[in-house]
């Protein structure tokens, strides 16, 4: 899902974009970038690997300036080839970079009109490149040499009319500023907070979830606007205007069902409170199918479904217990590339503690089922723990279609409740009773705060794409490439996690290794 974030601030802001980057860890383990500027220079610093591995101090300490931005990758588009991790540079005009949450659903056709209309080379096949050479582009038809706040709206206006999809982005333009813009459905998050600096000067983070502006002492101003742009000058001078033409606000659900960390705020609403009621209202179902259930316990699927398997074991007036470990080493599963590593995972990951499971009838609660990867896996390690009947309950309604705005999920034929019933799919990973949320259900927990909200982005439950440029041909073609990808060693499919560390990664050469 991508986290991004960029920091306009009064002393350097290596430091701070670190530390918001392991924040926003979660949204992508494979390849993370910062890159800051200085005195009419950029430097950049990015690789696959966590935070953690890509930034070491000799790196930190040519990261200098006061103004940067930073992101944390999981591929959606492209390969998972370090040559792909952000941010992306391009020298002219002025020197941008850029950072990009989502997916773009005309990569292709942007991609051919760049080459032979606006006469840019995109070298790699990563939608992000393309986003920022398009802005790129927009920006240098204005042709100023000093780029005022209208020009650089006006150009993200024309990215706006040019691009489909979905994004959150931050682009830093050299000696000028930086730019958050999302697109006009919403559907990727982005907010942005204040604090005071040194002198009382104001400064400002833009960033994918508000949990990495409360975690850098920033507080929270509020969350952009689909269509809006937000420019932050390196004074700290801050301008937003509205650049879209008929925004509406259709954030992504599945941000609150997996995504986001619970301590986020996003279009004011708290995942937290939002994956209570998830399990709140899975507990009323389970109470209607069948009133007379007789689960001994609930016990959840770490992680990110333990808030929500709380309160449902709460509202059926059951045990609730940690029957599975998590290994504290090993990063999230559904985010990593390669079907084979996230299989592996999840033994690596989780280790029951059997006396919670033998002789009994265990409610497992997972926040959803997508490949089916996890489920499988867990209802066999309950069965082997000696539990009596192995009961399985998803906090998300079936997964049962493709996402083309930033999930890595772009093909029907490998989501486990794609042209299955919930009894064949209860059948398929081994459980002796199935239940599934309710997609109204869904709704209603994340409803009811914020009147903004003009609906919710839910394609992969419901098969509408609110971008209404996604139909059966689309779905097909993405699903060939999948195929045709998935035996190319550098295809997001498939990719071992280092398989291609010595690939070459053409970028900014004023960082010495
Ligand atoms: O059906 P699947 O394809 O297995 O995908 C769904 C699972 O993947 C995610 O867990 P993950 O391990 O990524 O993260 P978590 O530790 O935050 O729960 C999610 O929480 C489910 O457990
Ligand atoms: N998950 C995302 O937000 C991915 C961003 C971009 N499409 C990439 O593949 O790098
Ligand atoms: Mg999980």
């Amino acid at each position: 899902m991508c986290g991004i974030v960029g920091i306009v601030s009064t002393s350097n802001v290596n430091q701070m974009l670190y530390d918001a980057l392991t924040v926003l860890q979660h949204r992508g383990q494979d390849a993370a970038g910062i890159v800051t500027f200085q005195d009419d220079r950029f430097f950049l610093r990015k690789d696959n690997g966590l935070v953690r591995d890509v930034f070491h101090t000799r790196h930190m300490r040519r990261l200098v300036g006061n103004v940067g931005i930073g992101h944390v990758r999981y591929p959606t588009a492209g390969s998972a080839s370090s040559a792909e991790a952000q941010p992306f540079y391009v020298n002219s005009p002025y020197g941008i970079t850029l950072a990009h949450n989502g997916n773009l659903t005309n990569a292709d056709e942007l991609s051919s009109d760049l080459f032979r209309t606006d006469l840019r080379h995109i070298n790699t096949n990563s939608d992000s490149e393309v986003l920022l050479n398009v802005f790129a582009h927009e920006l240098q038809k204005l042709g100023k040499l000093n780029p005022t706040k209208d020009e650089i709206f006006a150009a993200v206006r024309a990215v706006h009319q040019r691009c489909r999809g979905a994004y959150g982005v931050i682009a830093m333009i050299t000696g000028y500023g930086i730019v958050g813009f999302r697109d006009p459905n919403g559907i990727r998050p982005a907010c942005y907070g204040v604090r005071e600096g040194e002198n009382g000067q104001t400064e400002y983070m833009i960033a994918s979830e508000s949990v990495a502006l409360s975690a850098a002492g920033f507080t929270l101003v509020r969350d952009i606007e689909p269509g809006e742009a937000v420019y932050i000058e390196t004074d700290g001078t801050l301008y937003s205007e509205q650049c879209a033409e008929s925004p509406k606000l259709y954030p992504c659900i599945f941000e609150h069902v997996y995504f986001a960390r619970p301590d986020s705020i996003m279009d004011g609403v708290s995942v937290y409170k939002a994956r209570l009621r998830m399990g709140e209202v899975l507990a009323d179902k389970v109470l209607r199918e069948r009133p007379d259930h007789d689960i001994d316990v609930v016990i959840p699927i770490p992680d990110t479904s333990r808030t929500s398997a709380m309160q449902m074991a709460y509202q059926l007036g059951v045990k609730y217990r940690e029957g599975f470990i998590k290994n504290r080493y090993i990063g999230r599963t559904f985010i990593m590339p390669g079907q084979k590593m996230r299989k592996k995972s999840v033994r690596q990951k989780l280790n029951p503690i059997d006396l919670e499971f033998r002789g009994k009838n265990v409610m497992l609660v997972d926040d959803s089922i997508v490949r089916g990867t996890t489920c499988k896996e867990i209802v066999q390690m309950a069965r082997d723990a000696g539990a009596r009947n192995v009961y399985f309950a998803s906090a998300a309604p079936p997964v049962r279609y493709p996402n083309v705005y930033g999930i890595d999920m772009p093909s029907a034929s490998e989501l486990i409740a794609h042209d299955r019933t919930v009894e064949e799919v209860g059948e398929l990973i081994g459980t002796d009773w199935l239940v599934y949320q309710e997609l109204d259900d869904l709704i209603s927990c994340v409803n009811d705060v914020n009147d903004a909200i003009d609906g919710w982005e839910c394609s992969v439950f419901s098969g509408d794409y609110i971008t209404g440029d996604i139909d059966k041909n689309y779905l097909t073609r993405l699903e060939n490439r999948r195929k045709d990808s998935s035996t190319d060693a550098t295809s997001v499919t498939d990719v071992d996690s280092d398989s291609d560390s010595d690939n070459d990664n053409i970028d900014l050469h004023n960082d010495e290794d």
